[in-house]
């Protein structure tokens, strides 16, 4: 492409230099930049891409995008904002990908990887080629990738989705956080259907209020089926839940025809009724503008309830028979770190989960409580650099539903390790907890193994935060860990 063909997409931009300079890559990384890239100057959470100009340009860049001068003498776009640019630009760069496939986009605070995976269980079933991205992994068809992100940046995102086109996917499902919303790294990818899981508070440090915070996760709605698309006449979704009281927010943000999926309310388009919970699965009758049928879920807890009625309502838009995708979702085993049984033969039960937000925590321990038999033990602790309001909520949380609780270490990340259980720990005495039944430890391995050492029949061990994580990080070092595998090698050195 050329300079000027980059420029012509903004409304506002200014070129400077030869704008028939030709262009034969996007790049956000100076480190990364070959002979001939545009180079986008990305004003960082930590750093700032027009401080790596000159070494982008030494490397062979061909051409900049600048929110600001930079004194180079190099073909320059001017720009209001970069990170807008870079998503235009690299949509256009990959010729559109996103409306060459059947994107679904699912946002919210909790239920986004699992309802993402309902989703494409059902449509894979259907002999639909499949794209997944999201927090676990990225997969095209059946090969898997790893991820930093729960949403690709702008450019890693566009050239991924050109990738699923080339290898002819039909369906791309992708988790859509709200930072990825706020940050725009989004804005070029066209949604066929949008789907609201819940909100609930998570993120605080980033949006600053649940106002905020909501308002990013509009930004999916209002997106749909409006301007951003270049052809207003395509069908567009978007499916919410009735019983969230945001949906009626995102409702009112979306010009596409809205599905309400729910349990609670009698005037949904996808309805859950006759309930039952066991710690083996679930069952209800769904009941839905295509028929009622009675579904059976692997997958524990009211919770997946409402992932699983968010997948349905999904998927009867594109066809697929009520009959079907019940087939589909009574196969559907568990996910990845998500409510994951440890199981070595012993007589208690240990439950790796990705619980790491109030709610789910909250919901979680709901869950086990409704099928213990025995003693709750809750083994978590809470992200550093992340929402510290989140911090004594889930500690009242814990204590809440637990006989024993551990504070432990998530991932501080950059923050002093004690300085998080402490701020746990407010929540837990407010709540009035008795301080022989909790304790703090720092070091997570230490904490499964005293749970896992104390835990007596038919107790259940909830290892919550961490999930599918392969690695914790501490002073900013990532190390190996894996809650599941560090639960198993201790479960055996009891047994032997
Ligand atoms: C706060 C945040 O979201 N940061 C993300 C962001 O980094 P950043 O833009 O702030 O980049 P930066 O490191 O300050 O650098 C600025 C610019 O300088 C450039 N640079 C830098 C150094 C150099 O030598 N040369 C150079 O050119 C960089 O390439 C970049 O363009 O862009 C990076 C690349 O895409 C992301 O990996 C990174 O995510 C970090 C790892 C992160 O933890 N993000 C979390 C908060 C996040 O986004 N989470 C949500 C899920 C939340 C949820 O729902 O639970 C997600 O979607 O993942
Ligand atoms: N619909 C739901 N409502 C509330 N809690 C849920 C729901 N679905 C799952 N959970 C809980 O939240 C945890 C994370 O679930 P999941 O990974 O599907 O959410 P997510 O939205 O993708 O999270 P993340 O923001 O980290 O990507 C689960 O382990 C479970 O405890
Ligand atoms: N996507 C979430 C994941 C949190 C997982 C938890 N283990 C933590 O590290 O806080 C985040 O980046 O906030
Ligand atoms: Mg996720």
């Amino acid at each position: 492409m050329l300079l000027k063909e980059f420029a012509s997409l903004l409304k506002l931009s200014t070129i400077h230099g030869d704008a028939d300079t030709v262009i034969t890559g996007i790049q956000t990384d100076s480190r990364k930049i070959k002979s001939g890239d545009l180079f986008v100057c990305v004003v960082g959470h930590r750093m700032d891409g027009h401080n790596f100009a000159e070494q982008a340009v030494e490397n062979g860049a061909s051409a900049l995008v600048v929110e600001r001068k930079v004194k180079l003498d190099i073909p320059t776009i001017y720009v209001k904002d970069s990170r807008i640019a870079l998503a235009l630009f690299a949509s256009a760069f990959y010729q559109y990908p996103s409306h060459k496939l059947k994107l679904i986009g699912v946002t919210g605070t909790n239920g986004k990887t699992t309802t993402t995976y309902l989703i494409d269980k059902i449509l894979r079933d259907r002999f639909f080629k499949t794209g997944l991205m999201g927090t676990i992994q990225m997969k095209i068809d059946h090969q898997t990738y790893s991820v930093e992100n729960t949403t690709q940046e702008s450019l890693e995102l566009q050239k991924n989705l050109n990738l699923m086109v080339k290898r002819n996917i039909d369906y791309c499902i992708m988790e859509v956080s709200s930072h990825a919303l706020e940050m725009g790294r989004v804005i070029g990818c066209r949604y066929r259907t949008a789907v609201f899981t819940n909100l609930t508070q998570d993120h605080l440090d980033y949006h600053g209020t649940m106002e905020k915070y909501k308002q990013s996760k509009g930004l999916l709605f209002s997106r749909l089926g409006n301007t951003f698309s270049d052809n207003p006449n395509l069908n567009k979704f978007a499916i919410v839940n009735g019983d969230d009281e945001a949906s009626s927010y995102f409702k009112k943000l979306t010009t596409a025809e809205v599905f309400t999926y729910g349990i609670e309310k009698e005037d949904v388009d996808v309805r859950a009724t006759d309930i039952q919970i066991t710690s083996q699965g679930t069952q209800f009758k769904v009941i839905s503008f295509a028929g009622t049928l009675d579904f059976h879920l692997r997958l524990i807890g009211k919770f997946n309830i409402y992932n699983a009625l968010a997948a349905v309502a999904t998927s009867l838009i594109e066809g697929i028979s009520l009959e079907e995708i019940k087939g589909s979702l009574k196969q559907m085993k568990g996910i990845d770190g998500r409510f994951e049984a440890v199981y070595e033969n012993q007589d208690y039960l240990v439950i790796v989960d990705y619980s790491h937000t109030p709610d789910s925590l909250e919901n979680a321990l709901k869950t086990i409580s409704e099928f213990a038999e025995g003693k709750i033990v809750c083994v978590f602790g809470c992200g550093g650099d992340r929402d510290r309001t989140k911090r004594p909520l889930m500690g009242r949380i814990a204590a809440k539903y637990s006989d024993y609780v551990y504070v432990t270490s998530d991932n501080p990340r950059t923050e002093d390790p004690k300085q998080i259980l402490i701020e746990i720990e407010q929540g837990i005495s407010d709540s009035g907890m008795a301080k022989n039944q909790y304790e703090l430890i720092v070091d997570r391995y230490q904490a499964i193994e005293s749970a896992i050492k104390n835990a007596k029949e038919k107790d259940i061990i909830l290892i919550a935060g961490k999930g599918h994580e392969t690695y914790q990080e501490v002073h900013g070092v990532k190390n190996e860990f894996d809650d599941r595998l560090v639960a198993k090698k201790v479960i055996r050195s009891i047994i032997k």
